[in-house]
């Protein structure tokens, strides 16, 4: 059995990673951490002051965080003390909160820390890295979709998406949307949209003369992402003390 605290616990992800967990014969959810007060499917869930005594109490093989960056650090860095496991799925950090996830992880735990958990997106990240290796001289534009109480923007996995091409094509300049006069270069242009409901939604546009390519993926339901954190929780208990990505629990 591995047993499994969820941090953000009362979330929209932190509940359905709850019940997947609750269902699963191999897993065993031993509580939650949140600053809201309520329980999850049976279990406790304590205020984000008490991790370090309820890790210490409960001792699960892993902790799978869906809060904000700025909990995330803080949780992730309790774990490490406390040698738990990590899945991490909460986005939004700046470059020095990543420096101290690192430090509190390498040598210390294993963690797998991905912007997005769906399986679609960890393929859709090959083939925008595949397309940008053949594209490289089109137009390049990079736009999210998501609901409207998502309070980090540009998107996790937009982010990811910047990286890669990054990593493709040199470090090109960013343009966060465009308004006035913006005669086009070899920029980037990314573009966050917020509204309604919207589960997930990314795409990477390279345009040519006569022809664009656009490389998508829509998530219609939370699901993927609970699920593949739930397999990523799965994997790495027992690991390496080092930070994994996604593809690697794929084996992509
Ligand atoms: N990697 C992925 O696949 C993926 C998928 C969906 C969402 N996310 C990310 O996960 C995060 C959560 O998303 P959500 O839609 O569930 O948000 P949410 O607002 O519904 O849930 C966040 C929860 O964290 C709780 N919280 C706040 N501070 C906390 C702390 N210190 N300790 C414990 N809990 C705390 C909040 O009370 C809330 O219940 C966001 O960063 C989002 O971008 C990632
Ligand atoms: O709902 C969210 O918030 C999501 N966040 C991740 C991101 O920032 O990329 C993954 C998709 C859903």
């Amino acid at each position: 059995m591995v047993k499994v605290v969820v941090s953000g616990a009362l979330g929209r992800m932190g509940t359905m990673i709850g019940r997947i967990v609750d269902e699963a014969p191999d897993l065993e959810l031993v509580g939650g951490v949140d600053v809201r007060e309520g329980t999850l499917f049976g279990t406790e869930v304590v205020p984000a002051a008490r991790i370090d005594a309820f890790l210490k109490e409960k001792k699960p093989d892993v902790l799978i965080d869906f809060t904000v960056a700025a909990a995330a650090v803080e949780n992730i860095r309790a774990a490490a003390r406390n040698n738990v496991a990590l899945v991490v799925g909460t986005t939004g950090f700046s470059p020095e909160q990543r420096e101290t996830i690192r430090g509190a992880v390498e040598g210390h735990v294993p963690a797998v820390i991905s912007s997005n958990f769906s399986v679609g997106v960890n393929i859709f990240w090959k083939l925008v890295r595949e397309a940008a290796r053949e594209l490289g001289d089109y137009d390049i534009e990079v736009t999210e979709a998501h609901h409207r109480y998502k309070k980090d923007a540009p998107s996790g996995t937009a982010k990811t998406i910047l990286e890669i091409l990054d990593q493709e094509l040199g470090g090109r300049e960013k343009v966060y949307g465009r308004v006035g006069e913006t005669e086009r270069k070899g920029e980037i242009g990314v573009h966050a949209i917020r509204g309604g409901d919207i589960v997930g939604d990314h795409s990477v546009l390279f345009a040519g003369n006569f022809e664009c390519i656009e490389i998508s993926h829509r998530a219609y339901d939370r699901a993927v992402f609970a699920q593949g954190a739930v397999r990523a929780a799965r994997w790495v208990s027992g690991r390496e003390p080092r930070i994994y990505t996604m593809q690697e629990v794929l084996g992509l």
